[in-house]
């Protein structure tokens, strides 16, 4: 029998029916509309689709959102000065740095990632990559929550699945999807997600050895590597989880870390691409900026 597809664009429509409720009510209690700002640099086009799609689903959500463009001509001076007037500006929640940053232009200095994101005011972080938010999520008491790994332990509560007492592996270690991804999951509590807490991880990664052994000794497998299809039937325990977390464009059809086809017929679950996890990132990314606006009003302290 073949896999039980997990539905994340369900899932995540489900989650923003319940934020653009959360909006209304903080709304209604006499609060400025949450606002996001995504500062986008240069034209990669993946990016604004990404930047297109979450304009949209935050009109949706009823949070304000602004886009700043600025030219892959950009010096780091002039980032780091427009994402201090966004920390100032008591108008705006939430600050996304879309990423990847474009390849300085010959002559000039680089932009570095590291330099512009530990920029952005941890209590706007809401892609949680601030080393603040980085450490309060490692010591079990988050404020935000990254969003891929947070739409994943998302989808895997609202599916039933649990975690708890399980081997997770995790193929990939950066720092915006596998490393965080493991943390969650390997917490002591349900700090960071509803039950989903509890796993034994295993956080794979290009210098493992016999990868394809070890990726069949999970209970549920993650793949986040950004290599196209290159998780194969084979490296899938009969019955396990799989989340396929990567996206990439091949020709003009986009495919997942994991060869899906093959997958389906050995996995019990399995995320489609698209559909799967992409969907369920906006709408943490949109649970981030409400949450952003009521701890900058002092409504709660914590997430
Ligand atoms: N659905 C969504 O919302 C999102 C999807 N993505 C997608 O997820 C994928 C991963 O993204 P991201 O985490 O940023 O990727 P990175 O490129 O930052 O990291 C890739 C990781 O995979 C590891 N890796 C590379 N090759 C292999 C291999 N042959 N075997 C085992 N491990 C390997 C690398 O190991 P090492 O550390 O040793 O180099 C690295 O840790 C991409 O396709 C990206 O587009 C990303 C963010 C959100
Ligand atoms: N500061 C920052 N924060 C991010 O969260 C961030 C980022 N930079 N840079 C790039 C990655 C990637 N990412 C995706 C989000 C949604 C989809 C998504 O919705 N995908 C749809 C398909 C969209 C399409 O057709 O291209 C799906 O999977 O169904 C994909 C990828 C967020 N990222």
């Amino acid at each position: 029998m073949p896999a039980t597809r997990l539905d994340g664009k369900q899932i995540a429509l489900e989650i923003r029916g319940e934020v653009a409720r959360d909006v209304q009510q903080y709304v209604a209690a006499g609060h400025a509309p949450p606002k996001l700002a995504a500062v986008l640099v240069g034209e990669d086009p993946a990016s604004q689709v990404y930047v297109r799609n979450k304009e949209r689903a935050c009109a949706k959500a009823g949070i304000a959102s602004r886009l700043d463009r600025m030219p892959a001509t950009t010096t780091p001076d002039e980032l780091l000065e427009r994402i201090d007037s966004l920390n100032q500006d008591e108008s705006v929640n939430g600050i996304l740095v879309q990423l990847p940053l474009p390849a300085a232009p010959a002559g000039q200095p680089a932009l570095d990632e590291r330099t512009v994101l530990d920029a952005v005011d941890p209590i706007k972080d809401v892609d949680a990559f601030s080393p603040i938010n980085v450490g309060l999520l490692m010591q079990g008491r988050p404020r935000f929550l990254p969003c891929t790994p947070h739409g994943i332990v998302q989808m895997l509560h609202r599916s039933k699945i649990e975690t708890a007492g399980k081997h997770v592996v995790v193929v990939g270690r950066s720092e915006i999807v596998g490393k965080p991804m493991a943390m969650m999951l390997a917490q002591k509590d349900g700090s960071c997600g509803p039950e989903t807490a509890n796993a034994t991880v295993t956080l794979a990664h290009s210098r493992t050895g016999n990868l394809a052994e070890v990726c069949r000794s999970a209970d549920i497998l993650i793949a986040a590597v950004g290599r196209p299809e290159m998780i194969r039937g084979d490296m899938i325990r009969p019955g396990a989880v799989v989340v396929d977390v990567g996206i990439n464009r091949v020709g003009d059809r986009l495919v997942g870390d994991v060869a899906f086809a093959e997958a389906e017929q050995v996995a019990a679950a399995i995320t489609p691409v698209p559909g799967g996890v992409g969907p369920l990132t906006i709408a943490m990314l949109l649970h981030n900026t409400l949450l952003a606006a009521k701890l900058q009003a002092g409504d709660c302290s914590i997430g």
